[in-house]
Formats: structure tokens, C-alpha cells, sequence
């Protein structure tokens, strides 16, 4: 029995003139943890030298609503006490607690219902869960449905006894040698050498160890930072801004028209709150009257200042990037933002109603379409993904406009978003000339890629199990 720890030793030891004892007990004895007991107890058993039985016992506690009706009786024999033989069904149901009580009334056979009214049958003897709710313990017949109606909660205790073997008890009487045993050696035991004389642990490499699940970044929240390092290294800096925005920053900023479909309720959602004009808004009129002092003509027709006050939650980061111009006028501006949106959408594996996309822009002379797909492409590159291509798209707030998209294994090209020029529609309104670019890319999807998902509601759905699974190592570059 070389192979014994001291630990499993001193059990023995312990265990020997109790013959029997509760894994507490020798917790106590062994001054050590009653898991950690119950531990030496088994790798005891293993050798054949203890006998651990594991015991579970059931005790039932009362719920609140149970304890109620202990005092006061069930709901079916409250009513059925508080009137004589008969009564009108329209006055049973008048009974505070008629609507648990009177299926309870006619399915315990207490009353026959005819006609409208009710009658006792004469027998309403105290049921097993009236017996049972007087003092709920295991085997009791009517805990079963007492527990269905959740007026009794079940709790499960689970303890150990450890009995030694005449295998271990020979061993015992042998004599153990119960030399303090090292797990770790110091500096010094290993250049002295003296570790040779030390009796080191022995360690089982076959027995797998407990998992533990330390705490770490959610595997979404990893591709967000990752996603954000990516666009420090490229030189933009982060912009911030606000989940609501008026309509006007959501969209008559950004040259939508007010009667674009994207502005609709059932695209939109719109919050029971307005907020003033900003300054310099009358241009941004203008220009969908009627393009202002540019070259546009504008989309025309009617511009209504109430409709440009109304608030939503942002339906794109889009707004940031118009506020952040008009901060940041002057060139060069390589900005971008990562934030959550929010549309109204039917849920499914694809479609959330609030998602993450990335904003970004970039202003300097003499920048250009070439410049922007150039931007993309490295993006989504530092991202993973090798292959990017570009189908011309429509913003009516950039022009020329495009839909970049990433080629997936097993899925073929995805659609990751939209960008575009800024047109001048968009920028003249607060005197801006050089030309931005801007995009704005759903992020959700990326990470649905990256993560190998086939449904997006698993990155907001706390499932621990997959959680637990997912490593927590950035990709390897
Ligand atoms: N805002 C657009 C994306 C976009 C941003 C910037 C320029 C062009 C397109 C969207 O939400 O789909």
C-alpha cells in the first residue's frame, strides 16, 4: 500500500476505532473540509480499504401561499365552509378564491354544480394533501400534489458514511508511518539537494481533476475589443454619442426623406418624447426643400419640423458620424464608433431588434472611392477574412454607395453592411467640402461568423454552458 497519501492514511487512522462514521465526523477529526473527507474517503475505497455510502434524504418545507392555507385551510375547503348546502354559482364565484377553489370543489367531489348552483354531495373528508400540508415528510401521498400547486418546495440533502473495510482495518493494526508528505519544494530543498530526503505526495495523473470555470470576457465581447484595437492600429479614434437621437439626427440629417419607409413605426421606435432643433437645422431643411445653395434640387414637397423632433432609439450609428463632422470640421478625420442599434424586426436566427454595428469615416482631400473599398477590404482582412467583395448598394445619404461582403466557407458571400461618399446633401448643411467617407457594418454578424454560430440570439442569451466551452484565447494571428 505504497500508494497511499497521508491524508488517506490519516483517515484510516481515524476510521479505525469508530469502525462507522458520518463524513463529518471526520472532517472534524481530520480538521479538513467535509468534501475533502468524503475525497480521501473514496480514493480510500478504491483500494479497497473503506466503504463510502452516499445517503439523500428529501425534506419538504412549506411556500409562502402554503403556509397560508396550513393556517386557514386549502382554497377548496375555505369556500366549502363558508356556506350551508347550496349556493348560486354567481356567489361562489363572489368567494375571494373562487378562481383556485371551485375546480378543486368539483373535482374533489364536494359539490355537484346543476343548474347554477352548487350543492354539497355530503362527503368532504380531509384529503392526503391536507394531512400532508399539516407536516409535509417524504413518502406522504399527498405531497405530490401539493408540490404540483406549489404550495410545498422539495430540498434534497445529501450525506456520507464511511465504513472501513477489514482490509483497511488490517492495514491500520499493521501500523501506518504517517510522515508529513511535501507537495512543494522550496529553493533551497532543491539546490541542498535535501528534497531527497523529503517524502513527496503522490500524485494520480489518471484521476481527471474538477473543472473550473474561472471567470473571462464574453466570447462576443472579445471580437468587439478585437474589433476596436483594429481600428486603433489603423489610426482612427473612437466617437461616442447617444442611443437616443432625434429623428432629425437619425435621418433628415442624413437626407432622408420624411416620408422614406425606414422612418416608419413598424421599422422604427420611436420614444413618447421630442428634442429642440439644433442649431443650423433651417439648412438641413432647405436642403430637402430644395437643396439649399447646392447644386441639388432637393427631394421637394412638404419638410414638417414636429416629425424631425421626434425621438428614436438610433436604428444606425450613422447620426455620430454627421454630429461628429460638425465638431471635427476641419481635415483629416479617421473616426469610427461601436455601438448598439435598434430596429423593429420579427426575431429569428438571423434578426435581432437591437444589434452592434461599426461607424466609420474618414475626411481628407482628395480621398476617394478607391480609398474607401482600400479601407474596407484591410478592415475586414485584419478581421479574418481573406476574400471581400463590393455590390454597388443605395443610401440616400451617400453616393456612389456599396454592400461589402466577406466570403464565408459553407456559406458563400455575406452581406456585412453599407457605405458610400457622403453626398452633399449631407455635409453642404454645415459647410463641409472635403469628402467623407463613411460606412457602417453590422458587427453581430461578424461575430456570428467568427464564432461559428448559425444563430445571432446566441450571443445575447447567457448560456453558461456554451459560455463555459468557448476558450479564452484571442485568434491566432
Ligand atoms: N447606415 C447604414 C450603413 C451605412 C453607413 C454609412 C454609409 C453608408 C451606409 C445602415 O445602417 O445600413
Amino acid at each position: 500500500m505504497a500508494d497511499l497519501t497521508l491524508n488517506e492514511k490519516k483517515l484510516l487512522v481515524a476510521l479505525a476505532p469508530l469502525g462507522e462514521a458520518g463524513a463529518g465526523d471526520l472532517a472534524a477529526a481530520l480538521e479538513t473540509t467535509e468534501e475533502a473527507a468524503v475525497q480521501y474517503a473514496n480514493l480510500c475505497a478504491e483500494h479497497g480499504l473503506a466503504a463510502v455510502e452516499r445517503l439523500s434524504t428529501t425534506t419538504y418545507t412549506l411556500t409562502p401561499e402554503g403556509e397560508e392555507y396550513r393556517e386557514h385551510g386549502l382554497p377548496e375547503r375555505q369556500i366549502y365552509e363558508s356556506f350551508a348546502d347550496a349556493i348560486s354559482m354567481k356567489d361562489l364565484q363572489a368567494h375571494p378564491l373562487s378562481r383556485i377553489g371551485i375546480g378543486w370543489l368539483r373535482k374533489k367531489g364536494w359539490v355537484a354544480i346543476t343548474k347554477g348552483v352548487a350543492e354539497k354531495t355530503g362527503e368532504a373528508p380531509a384529503g392526503e394533501d391536507e394531512i400532508a400540508l399539516v407536516d409535509p415528510k417524504d413518502g406522504m401521498s399527498g405531497i405530490a400534489d401539493l408540490l404540483k400547486r406549489n404550495l410545498v418546495e422539495e430540498h434534497e440533502a445529501v450525506s456520507y458514511r464511511v465504513a472501513i473495510t477489514p482490509a483497511g482495518r488490517a492495514l491500520v493494526e499493521a501500523g501506518l508511518d504517517l510522515v508529513e508528505e511535501t507537495g512543494t519544494l522550496s529553493r533551497e530543498e532543491i539546490i541542498t539537494g535535501s528534497w531527497r530526503e523529503a517524502k513527496l505526495r503522490r500524485y494520480s495523473l489518471e484521476t481527471p481533476p474538477k473543472r473550473v470555470y474561472p471567470g473571462k470576457v464574453h466570447p462576443y465581447q472579445r471580437i468587439i475589443d478585437e474589433v476596436k484595437r483594429v481600428l486603433l492600429d489603423m489610426g482612427f479614434v473612437e466617437m461616442q454619442g447617444e442611443i437616443v437621437q432625434s429623428a432629425f439626427w437619425d435621418f433628415d440629417a442624413l437626407f432622408q426623406p420624411q416620408d422614406h419607409p425606414a422612418r416608419e413605426m413598424q421599422d422604427t421606435f420611436y420614444l413618447d418624447q421630442t428634442e429642440p432643433m439644433p442649431e443650423g437645422w433651417e439648412r438641413v431643411r432647405d436642403m430637402h426643400l430644395c437643396g439649399g445653395e447646392t447644386t441639388s434640387t432637393g427631394w421637394g414637397g412638404v419638410w414638417d419640423e414636429e416629425v424631425a423632433q421626434k425621438c428614436v432609439l438610433r436604428t444606425h450609428t450613422t447620426p455620430l458620424s454627421v454630429q461628429y463632422l460638425i465638431s471635427h470640421p476641419k481635415p483629416p478625420v479617421k473616426a469610427f464608433a461601436l455601438g448598439r442599434v435598434y430596429r423593429r424586426e420579427a426575431i429569428d436566427p438571423t434578426h435581432l431588434p437591437e444589434f452592434e454595428q461599426l461607424e466609420g469615416i474618414v475626411m481628407d482631400d482628395g480621398v476617394s472611392f478607391r480609398h474607401l473599398l482600400g479601407f474596407l477590404k484591410e478592415f475586414y482582412n485584419r478581421m479574418g477574412f481573406d476574400e471581400v467583395r463590393f455590390r454597388p448598394g443605395y443610401f440616400p445619404y451617400t453616393e456612389p454607395s456599396v454592400e461589402p461582403e466577406v466570403w464565408v466557407d459553407g456559406l458563400g458571400w455575406v452581406e456585412l453592411g453599407g457605405a458610400g461618399i457622403f453626398r452633399q446633401e449631407v455635409t453642404a448643411p454645415w459647410g463641409i467640402e472635403t469628402p467623407v467617407l463613411a460606412w457602417g457594418l453590422g458587427i453581430s454578424r461578424i461575430a456570428m461568423l467568427r464564432l461559428g454560430l448559425k444563430d445571432l440570439r446566441q450571443l445575447y442569451r447567457s448560456d453558461i454552458e456554451w459560455l463555459r466551452e468557448s476558450p479564452a484565447i484571442r485568434r491566432q494571428e
